[in-house]
């Protein structure tokens, strides 16, 4: 049976450094019974702070990141090393950091002469999560996907509205999308619902309504966040602003 929880931090400062400690000892958790542990990765403003925490913690020392797989939740479909990927943002803030194995990060492959279009991307990035499945599944069993929230109540690339909400498969190519840029990539319900563990993200004044629309159960069409949750834990993480209690 799955739970959910809501926690809220006085500031988005805070709210990112405790998630990074939090996800550090969920890491650490999880290799004290097996060494693989696969982590999916979101973008936004407060996910890359995620993980610029996570490099400052020195816990991180701690834990054995050739153990380590990282995913991500969704991509802008830009060429590789564009600062605006959130692969290349992720590397930077903490990737480059760590000794994860080059072969243990799955980046959704970027804009190129042989991926054309982001539906070539989605269906390439559909392939190697199946590849990494347990027998039986398409997908990867994530102990964390962590997902950042737009004032819209997007989480990932799924946005009010759009046809990826109700997409099938484990991965969506996203066209026209409100925040740019226009195409990306996604991961559909399906696959954030394998999670384990589902935590959303969200800091800030303007993420209010969304949270409290999300919490309250409204429809995915309005509120695609409401939909994300994981088997067996869905984690709210937010600033007092963000919760309507600043
Ligand atoms: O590619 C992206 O833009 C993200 O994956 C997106 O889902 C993001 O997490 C939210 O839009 C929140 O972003 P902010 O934290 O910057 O508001």
């Amino acid at each position: 049976m799955s739970t959910r929880s809501v926690v809220v931090h006085p500031d988005a400062a805070l709210l990112a450094k405790a998630t990074a400690a939090r996800l550090l000892t969920a890491v650490l958790d999880r290799q004290s019974t097996a060494p693989r542990v696969d982590l999916c990765l979101t973008g936004g403003t407060v996910g890359i702070r995620t993980l610029a925490e996570v490099a400052q913690d020195p816990v991180h020392e701690a834990v054995d990141w050739t153990g380590v797989h990282l995913w991500w939740g969704d991509e802008r479909f830009l060429a590789d090393g564009d600062g605006d990927r959130n692969e290349t943002q992720a590397r930077a803030a903490l990737l480059r950091d760590l000794p994860v194995p080059a072969e243990n990060i799955h980046p959704i492959p970027a804009r190129s002469s042989s991926v054309p279009d982001p539906e070539t991307s989605a269906a390439l990035y559909a392939d190697e999560l199946a590849a990494h499945a347990p027998d039986g599944s398409s997908v990867p069993e994530f102990d964390v996907l962590l997902l950042g929230m737009g004032p819209d109540a997007h989480v990932a690339s799924l946005f009010p509205g759009h046809p990826e909400l109700s997409a099938s498969g484990f991965t969506a190519p996203v066209h026209g999308s409100p925040k740019p840029p226009s195409e990306r990539v996604t991961l559909t319900y399906a696959t954030i619902r394998s999670a384990r563990q589902v935590w959303v993200v969200a800091a800030g004044a303007e993420k209010a309504d969304a949270v409290a629309s999300s919490l309250r159960g409204d429809d995915v069409t309005v509120a695609p966040a409401s939909g994300a949750y994981g088997t067996e834990r869905t984690l709210w993480l937010l600033d007092a602003a963000a919760a309507g209690s600043a």
